[in-house]
């Protein structure tokens, strides 16, 4: 598919990277470690704490785990995970899964010259991991800026709003690629091109990177 735009906006999960790998690797990682690692660092983890509903401690685990249980992309919960992957991708448990098509297709598109940015319900530090430590190289060199929950839900036209006001170019001017059709809607209503990228190869406008010049 071609377009016109001047800066590419990616999703994660489902998108440059597989779903399976957030389910079935990073989220079983965090959920066994949450309690350990929220008493080990309660300093740290306390100001994200403040933002988790729960009178004590263990009221906030529970809602922690009520929480991960529905895969809510709630910000706490969030920032909590990725404090939590940093340990394992700094020992070397974890490694960033990546498409390599979309790794391609990032530099191809860095290379002639387009600003690429990432959306993620993933906090950034956590967005900053898996591509600083992923199969395909360290992929943060490649991006200028990085959104996540805090500047809105994905499914909101607002957020996308924000981030273009935030990237400084006219929506239109940026394309943001997703594999979720919501996400897609609420980006074109915020006047962005987007694309629905399906990896089963069964829906969606794309199943791969190498189809897509922005
Ligand atoms: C930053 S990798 C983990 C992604 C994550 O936590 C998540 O909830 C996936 O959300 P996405 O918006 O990337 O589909
Ligand atoms: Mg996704």
């Amino acid at each position: 598919m071609a377009m016109r735009a001047r800066a590419v906006l990616t999703d994660i999960e489902g998108t440059t990277s597989s779903i399976a790998f957030v389910a079935d690797t990073l989220f079983p990682y965090a959920r066994e470690r949450m309690a350990g690692y929220v008493a080990a660092n309660a300093a740290a983890v306390a100001p994200i704490l403040a933002d988790v509903p729960g009178e004590n401690i263990p009221a906030k685990l529970a809602t922690l785990a009520a929480w991960m249980d529905i895969d809510a992309k709630e910000t706490p919960l969030k920032a909590l995970q990725g404090m939590i992957w940093a340990d394992g991708y700094a020992d070397g448990a974890l490694k960033g899964h990546v498409y390599a098509d979309a790794a391609e297709g990032l530099r191809r598109w860095k290379a002639a010259g387009l600003n690429l940015y990432v959306y993620s319900s993933g906090s950034i530090a956590a967005q900053k991991l898996i591509f600083g430590h992923s199969i395909e190289g360290d992929l943060t060199p490649l991006f200028s800026g990085y959104f996540d929950t805090t500047t809105g839900p994905k499914r909101e036209t607002k957020s996308y709003a924000r981030i273009a006001d935030a990237i400084g170019l006219p929506a239109a001017d940026i394309l943001f690629l997703s594999d979720m059709p919501a996400e897609i809607a609420a980006a074109r209503a915020a006047g962005m091109a987007a694309i629905l990228v399906d990896r089963t190869g069964d829906a969606g406008d794309v199943s791969s990177f190498a189809e897509i010049e922005p």
